[in-house]
């Protein structure tokens, strides 16, 4: 299938291993369709170890040239690496939609995310610091090196096909590591666009690697092969878990950005139409499918009527269709298997007497088009309260008091964001200090930013991406001590 590109060389559908593009040396492939229409898009290889172990390699090489390049070289090059993925966003954001979905303007939101990663990271690059420190001894001097991890490897989802793919490759090429990179088997058409587009910027051959084919046979060679010091997963907690036993093996540092069961508080004091907006952006953005998303909307009791009544006259509003129409918010979910998913969890909720306020079906456009919904009437005994959605459903949770929701907000493994509407300034900071998860929202349904330490606490992972902290995954110290 042809997309309508400016560029047509960005459709590319080889690999990029040891500076070379490539089929599998099998010949096998693995077909990328577009989750709209069901049609195959592209045919990527399907490389085995071998393949892995050669860009692996070439890795190594690279990597020391590249960390003994002077940082501001390294800076010059993803400064360029950003202008051409700017320059590039209609062709990026039609190749996301077309193999994940969404609709055309997040996509082309999702470009300019992705890209500040890269400008970010540009200028990070010049500002690693390392340390001298006042020792105990005259004699001696104390001196703190920071210096690049290695030659890292990188696995990523679906769900943001460009954003999770900056927000690894360009700390790491910053830091003055290399790079192996997976992206997942049903979104690999942006990364391998995006590295074409490396490749210009002047990222040297062998530097960065982009893989496709049996996500469990490349995710062995990259967690086991000892010259991979570093990996970087975006995922879901079960596999983040088995990853990160694979790499135990080898003492590899590992960054894990994994899944989420976000609370969405609204409290009395809240703005209502406010917390509204919230909601929506929040829970609705990609279909549901971040990792984000509000999961559980809690609403106390005085307000829980009017802020029901609301949420569903908006979301009864939101136009479902195929990311490339016009004005449409929700665009299909990933596979089937994410609609059965869906299904099963209000299946479950209505066996347990929830309430269908707005949708609560497959959508008459069929496929994997699914109705935004809302539901209330809902109890911690069904699976939402545990279970990660990752679709368009909006679970409302009614509560009294705030010591309630605060229990009930951190009744789950995950710790990844969380978000609430209160106008109370104790409340909002007794709230914000006792919520145990990475990052939280106040009085905003969107807080993911290149400047923004963005990760979790207990199951949803461990390390942050972005900000000031994200160059840290890929920089180990060294601590010189001089005698005199
Ligand atoms: N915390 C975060 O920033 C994010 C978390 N997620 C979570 O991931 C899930 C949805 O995304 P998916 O892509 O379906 O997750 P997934 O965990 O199934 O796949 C993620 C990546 O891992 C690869 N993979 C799967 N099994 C593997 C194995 N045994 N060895 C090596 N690689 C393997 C996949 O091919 C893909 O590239 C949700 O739970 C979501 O919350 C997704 C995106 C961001
Ligand atoms: O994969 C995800 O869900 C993203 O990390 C969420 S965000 O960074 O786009 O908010």
């Amino acid at each position: 299938m042809t997309l309508s590109l400016n560029d047509s060389s960005l459709l590319e559908s080889r690999n990029l291993i040891a500076g070379d593009w490539v089929a599998a040396a099998s010949g096998k492939t693995i077909s990328v369709t577009n989750p709209a229409t069901r049609a195959t898009i592209a045919k990527v290889p399907a490389v085995d170890r071998s393949e892995i172990a050669l860009a692996i390699a070439a890795a190594a090489t690279a990597q020391e040239a590249w960390a003994a390049r002077p940082a501001k070289e390294r800076a010059n090059i993803l400064r360029r690496w950003f202008d051409l993925v700017v320059a590039a966003t209609d062709d990026l954001a039609l190749i996301l939609t077309s193999e994940q979905g969404k609709p055309l303007a997040e996509a082309r939101g999702e470009i300019a995310y992705a890209a500040s990663y890269i400008e970010w990271f540009a200028e990070e690059a010049k500002r690693v610091y390392g340390d001298t420190v006042p020792g105990p001894a005259a004699d001696r001097r104390i001196i703190v090196l920071k210096q690049p991890v290695g030659v890292t490897a990188a696995i990523t989802p679906w769900n943001f096909p460009a954003a999770m793919i900056t927000r690894k490759i360009a700390p790491a090429l910053a830091a003055g590591c290399a790079m192996v990179l997976k992206p997942a088997s049903q979104t690999p058409l942006t990364a391998l666009a995006l590295a074409i587009l490396a490749e210009r910027a002047g990222v040297p051959k062998g530097l960065l690697s982009v893989v496709t084919g049996s996500a469990r046979e490349i995710g062995a060679e990259l967690t086991s092969n000892p010259v991979i010091r570093k990996l970087s997963f975006t995922g879901s907690t079960e596999v983040g878990k088995e990853l990160m036993k694979q790499c135990a093996d080898t003492v590899k540092r590992t960054s894990m950005e994994l899944g989420g069961n976000a609370p969405f508080i609204v409290f009395d004091d809240a703005d209502i139409d406010a917390a509204v907006e919230g909601a929506m952006a929040s829970k609705y953005r990609n279909a549901g499918q971040t990792c984000v998303c509000a999961n559980r909307l809690f609403v106390q009791a005085g307000v829980h009527d009017a802020f029901v009544e609301r949420l569903a006259r908006r979301v009864a509003s939101l136009k479902v269709g195929a990311g490339t129409e016009p004005d449409v918010d929700i665009g299909p979910l990933i596979d089937d298997a994410a609609v059965s998913k869906v299904r099963e969890l209000l299946d479950d909720a209505a066996s347990k007497g929830a309430t269908v306020a707005v949708g609560g079906g497959a959508h008459a456009l069929g496929g994997t088009f699914f109705e935004p919904t809302v539901v209330t009437g809902t109890t911690r005994e069904m699976a939402f309260f545990h279970e990660e959605i990752f679709g368009p459903i909006a679970p409302i949770f009614r509560f009294d008091s705030e010591e309630e929701v605060i229990r009930l907000a951190n009744d789950t493994p995950f710790g990844l964001a969380s978000y609430f509407y209160g106008r109370d300034v104790g409340r909002i900071f007794r709230v914000a200090e006792k919520l145990e998860y990475g990052m939280v929202g106040i009085n905003t349904g969107l807080i993911s930013n290149e400047a923004a330490p963005f990760g979790g606490v207990k199951e949803s992972g461990q390390g942050r991406e972005g900000s000031r902290y994200g160059i840290d995954d890929y920089i180990e110290l060294k601590y010189i001590c001089l005698q005199l």
